[in-house]
């Protein structure tokens, strides 16, 4: 796998044969930061105001990878249990609540929200993906593959036709 979001993925490629995923994902984190950068010096916007999408870039299986490197450097696979793993996530789920609570309802995009709390919601928000990759393969679940199987679930649950601009449980219906 390469990236080629820009026309530097010469440099991106150099690393792949060291498969040094840190790297690869830093570098990638890079240009999409100098892509950004050049779109607001150009005064211009990488997207049209109120859409917004991820970049394709790292999939969960590289996450899954860069933090099995992570914690293998460090020789902490030993504390990375299970029990640990979900009890770290639920703790960051806590880190990312805490930045919302007391604040009243708030608007998609967080446009009232200084520069300093987006980073914290953003940094909180990889920390509880982070430990949801790694628990989700401490137990063996495949995330990607459950995650598109669970959605079909939903899918079948939730009929469109039947819940269209409801926001009932499934279990409300009676018929
Ligand atoms: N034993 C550990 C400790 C940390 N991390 C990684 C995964 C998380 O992304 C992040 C969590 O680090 P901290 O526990 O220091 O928590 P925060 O980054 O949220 O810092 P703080 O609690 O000060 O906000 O680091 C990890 O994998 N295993």
């Amino acid at each position: 796998m390469c990236y080629f979001p820009t026309r530097r993925q010469p440099l991106l490629c150099v690393y792949r044969t060291g498969v040094k995923w840190e790297i690869e994902f830093l570098a990638a984190r890079w240009v999409k930061g100098t892509n950004t950068m050049a779109a607001q010096q150009n005064g211009s916007r990488s997207e049209p105001e109120g859409e917004f999408s991820f970049s394709a870039e790292p999939s969960l299986e590289h996450i899954r990878r860069l933090q099995a490197e992570f914690t293998a450097e460090r020789d902490w696979s030993q504390f990375h249990q299970p029990r640990n793993l979900l009890l770290a996530l639920v703790g960051e789920v806590g880190e990312l609540a805490e930045l919302f609570q007391w604040r009243g309802e708030v608007a998609e995009g967080l446009p009232d929200w200084s520069d300093a709390d987006r980073e914290r919601v953003s940094q909180e928000l990889s920390d509880v993906c982070i430990y949801l990759v790694e628990l989700a393969e401490k137990c063996r679940v495949d995330l990607p593959q459950a995650v598109l199987q669970k959605m079909e679930l939903n899918r079948r649950k939730y009929p469109a036709s039947k819940v269209h601009g409801s926001s009932k449980k499934y279990t409300e219906y009676t018929d």
